[in-house]
């Protein structure tokens, strides 16, 4: 048994705190809404994020940062990109002894273009930091309290890490592999989202299942590109967090970027989208971070494009699909020719 504090008591930190607390970890949740934190204790639920589950009775929380800091040597940080270094700075305070971090959040920062264990590095001092370790994969919350068989990877470049984090997580429904390639891992999780909204959009406007088949495997085409040119292992782009996770954010109604997508694609704003959805859509400011990153390497990345240019440039999401369509002609394999 280890003790752990997930920070973050959204979907996803509350359905990883259950299953830490199911392996009969001791687990601390913390929610900076009071009123969250003595719901999980006093009800063991959270109707807000996962309305239809039980949670483990031996599953508590607080809204106390320091006494979260202080619960355990491995802290998990589930809460949005968006959120990330405000929640680190105000917790900063509290850490006194190297931990290790594992992240879980699926994003990566417009302008500064850093990834999420980029952000830990640069926001938590060297001494302070015993190892980052990235969990990603195919994993709607939603399932996993269901306790619905899910794969996931734990991703470090500290190998003995990744297999703490394997085992924390690891059972019957869970099943967690290790991976050392932490950009890749990082990339994917966070690129699908992007994708998962054009696939939204597609189906909002009514287009049939070849253009969502279309879109994931043109899409893992322009996130491999961008991903091996910043250093990614070409391989970790068809495992479970390029590949798996595109899948099933592309075609679940668990996944917010779709539904946000399907929305768009049905003729609604993205300012009363994002207002209606109540819940983090990632994909919206990753958008913009790949779009930079596109331009930043020099890589092809017309869906992402067209992306752009529907959220922030007033295009509608049928001259996004026409914009893509009407594109000079390939070869399908043209843009991997040069690695
Ligand atoms: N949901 C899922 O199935 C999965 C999600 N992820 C990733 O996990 C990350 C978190 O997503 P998820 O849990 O789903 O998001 P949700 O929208 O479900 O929950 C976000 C949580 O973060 C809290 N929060 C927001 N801003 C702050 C802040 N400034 N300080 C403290 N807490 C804050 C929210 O509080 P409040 O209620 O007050 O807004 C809420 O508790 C994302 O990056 C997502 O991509 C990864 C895999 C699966
Ligand atoms: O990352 C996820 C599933 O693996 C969750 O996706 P959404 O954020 O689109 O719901």
């Amino acid at each position: 048994m280890h003790s752990v504090t997930v920070l973050g008591a959204g979907s996803w930190g509350t359905a990883l705190a259950f299953v830490l607390a199911e392996n009969q970890h001791d687990t601390l949740i913390w929610s900076h809404r009071k009123d969250q934190s003595q719901e999980i204790n006093d009800y063991h639920t959270n109707k807000k994020y996962l309305p239809d589950s039980e949670l483990p009775t031996n599953l508590a929380a607080t809204s106390d940062l320091q006494k979260a800091l202080q619960h355990a040597p491995t802290i998990v940080l589930a809460v949005p990109t968006k959120a990330f270094r405000e929640v680190i700075q105000n917790f900063l305070p509290y850490l006194s002894e190297p931990k290790t971090f594992v992240h879980v959040s699926k994003g990566i920062e417009p302008d500064s273009l850093k990834r999420i264990s980029e952000i830990i590095e640069e926001e938590i001092p060297e001494h302070l930091r015993k190892s980052i370790v990235v969990l990603s994969g195919p994993s709607h919350a939603e399932e996993v309290v269901l306790r619905h068989p899910t794969t996931v990877t734990a991703a470090s470049v500290d190998e003995h890490s990744a297999k703490f984090v394997q085992d924390l997580f690891m059972n019957h429904y869970l099943r967690v592999y290790t991976n050392e390639d932490v950009i890749g891992v990082e990339l994917g999780g966070a690129l699908k989202n992007v994708i998962a909204l054009a696939a939204g959009i597609v189906d909002g406007l009514g287009y049939g299942d070849n253009a969502k088949a279309a879109l994931i495997t043109r899409g893992l085409a322009e996130i491999s590109r961008l991903g091996i040119k910043m250093g990614a292992e070409p391989y970790t782009f068809i495992g479970l967090t390029g590949m798996g996770d595109l899948i099933v954010t592309c075609t679940s109604v668990h996944s917010r970027n779709w539904r946000a997508g399907n929305l768009l694609g049905k003729g609604n704003s993205l300012e009363q989208v994002l207002e209606d959805m109540g819940m983090v859509v990632e994909g919206v400011r990753t958008t913009k971070a790949a779009y930079q990153l596109s331009q930043k390497y020099d890589i092809e990345m017309p869906i992402t494009h067209a992306l752009y240019d529907v959220l922030f440039e007033g295009m509608t999401p049928k001259e996004g699909v026409d914009q893509l369509m009407l594109r000079t002609k390939k070869h399908e394999l043209e843009d991997f020719k040069s690695f």
